[in-house]
């Protein structure tokens, strides 16, 4: 099988042109092929199937071989996948877990639209949003050294955030619209070099929490991302953009 590797801020990804929907979809083989010393390697695979009222469609899988909710920086992936192969020009709209997402693309960059956000459950020490993903977003003093699976992983597992549990992003201001963002991610069960879906939350945290205002640009392990958005009059997010790189890596072949 033909797989293409990309990765967009070092969050990275196995592309498989699936338009013939013949590819094996099991738990077992996406986690064989994502893992890291027996496989090709990656935080998660995406399938492109053909969609009859779209450019595409998105169909996600976490590094745990587990069908998962949206994610971000694979959106951003396949949509240059998607121009890679030709299937649209500058502008598309495609189909993902959570609906329907528009995107464009130029030389350096894919920009992303995301989902509305009604709103922030914010907490005394931390906040909680779905971004397509649910994440759980605390702001730290100092996000460089802190260790990130230590202090991740318990909150992924929170009662707080049964059943389906979280993602846990920890955030330092950096500048007046800046913050740098690390993330430890659920079905990956470690920290990546960036979240898409994260970053997405954290910056509108920041909006809420710190006063920080559109665009908040981000740093991450991986590389610099920036999240565009607009408030809405009832305390919600709308034109919400996820706006960075995302390059192919390299092509190959693997048995499945
Ligand atoms: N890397 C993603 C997030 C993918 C989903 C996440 N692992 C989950 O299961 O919630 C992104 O860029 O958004």
């Amino acid at each position: 099988m033909d797989f293409f590797k990309y990765q967009g801020t070092g969050n990275d990804f196995i592309l498989i042109d699936d338009r013939a929907e013949t590819f094996p979809v099991s738990q077992e083989r996406i986690a064989r092929l994502c893992h890291r010393r027996f496989g090709i390697g990656a935080d998660g695979l995406i399938l492109l199937r053909n969609h009859p009222e779209y450019d595409f469609q998105m169909v996600y899988f976490n590094a745990d071989g587990a069908e998962g909710s949206m994610c971000g920086n694979g959106g951003r992936c396949i949509v240059r996948f998607a121009h890679d192969l030709g299937l649209f020009e500058a502008e598309t709209r495609f189909l993902a877990v959570d609906g329907e997402h528009q995107a464009s693309v130029n030389d350096a960059e894919v920009l992303l639209k995301m989902n509305e956000i009604a709103g922030i459950d914010q907490q005394a020490d931390y906040a909680f949003l779905n971004t397509g993903s649910p994440h759980y977003v605390k702001v730290v003093e100092d996000v460089e050294s802190m260790d990130v699976v230590a202090e991740g992983r318990p909150v992924r597992y929170d009662s707080r955030f049964a059943p389906g549990g979280t993602n846990a992003n920890f955030m330092q201001p950096i500048g007046a619209n800046a913050l740098f963002v690390r993330t430890y991610e659920r079905g990956v069960e470690d920290e990546t070099y960036s979240c898409g879906t994260g970053v997405t939350a954290s910056a509108l945290v920041a909006h809420r929490q710190l006063g920080m205002s559109s665009p908040v640009s981000i740093q991450t392990l991986g590389g610099n991302l920036r999240v565009s958005f607009v408030t809405t009059a009832d305390g919600g997010f709308s034109d919400l953009y996820l706006i960075g790189p995302a390059v192919r890596v390299f092509t190959g072949s693997v048995a499945v």
